[in-house]
């Protein structure tokens, strides 16, 4: 397996406030990975210090082997990060193709029908208003507009938070497609740490900033402790099927 990206001792924050200590890990190409741990620990500050969002103070952001902690956010995902924000960006004014079409840059309008194989809910919806979808389907866009860019990992900022069980499962099948068909390396944060770590391969935790654990989900899920002390797992609503 090739490294795609690693964080090398990655210290970053908002203007004086420092939020990220020296975070370590790196990501398979391909691979399926899940970065979790409680509210405010840092988990977004990290998607956006991979996107060159926050501000750098040291250590290594590294895209197949070359440091790109200095490079731009445009260039960053001219590289092949895609990033799917929190607040699911779409323009609500446009239809869901309209969207779709402004995410194409220079690709062909064929692009579009990829997402729409995807994401078939959003093939029946495409001539509706951004504000006429619901929630997931506004999620849906919203990743599906970031694949237009081709990247080769996915940065995933808490894609389930809000969505009904079923709708969750449809991301989730969606991005097990991207995973295992297309070979798209998926980096999911999220609060629902059942579903996360049924869907990744390997398990980043991390607490006030820094990396705590990292290894596989299966042992993880074996590990309850770990996941009590920096998770608080019994906080997370059972799943219901
Ligand atoms: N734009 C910002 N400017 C200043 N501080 C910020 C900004 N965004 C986040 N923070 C602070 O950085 C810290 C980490 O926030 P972050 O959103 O990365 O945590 P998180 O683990 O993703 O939390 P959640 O699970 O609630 O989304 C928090 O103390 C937060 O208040």
């Amino acid at each position: 397996m090739t490294t795609l990206l690693e964080l090398d001792g990655l210290v970053a924050g908002y203007g004086p406030l420092t939020v990220l200590h020296e975070v370590s890990f790196s990501i398979e190409a391909g691979a399926r990975s899940c970065l979790i741990g409680r509210n405010g620990v840092g988990k977004s500050t990290v998607l956006k210090s991979i996107m060159g969002l926050t501000d750098w103070r040291s250590g290594a952001v590294r895209w197949q082997g070359r440091d790109i902690a200095r490079r731009s956010t445009v260039e960053r995902a001219r590289l092949g990060i895609g990033y799917v924000p929190q607040t699911r960006d779409i323009f609500p004014s446009l239809s869901v193709e309209e969207n779709l079409i402004a995410g194409l840059r220079n690709r062909p309008v064929s692009a579009i029908q990829r997402a729409y194989q995807l994401f078939p809910r959003l093939k029946e919806r495409r001539h509706n208003g951004g504000t006429q979808l619901s929630g997931g389907e506004q999620q849906m866009l919203s990743v599906a507009r970031t694949l237009l860019g081709e990247p080769q990992l996915l940065l995933l900022d808490e894609p389930l938070e809000g969505l009904a069980p079923i709708i969750c499962e449809e991301l989730i099948a969606a991005f097990d497609v991207l995973s295992r068909d297309e070979g798209v390396a998926i980096l999911l944060v999220e609060q629902k740490v059942q579903e996360a770590l049924a869907f990744a391969q390997q398990a980043i935790v991390l607490d006030h900033g820094t990396v705590v654990h990292a290894g596989a989900s299966a042992e993880l899920l074996e590990d309850p402790a770990i996941l009590d002390r920096y998770v608080s797992v019994t906080q997370v609503p059972v799943h219901d099927h």
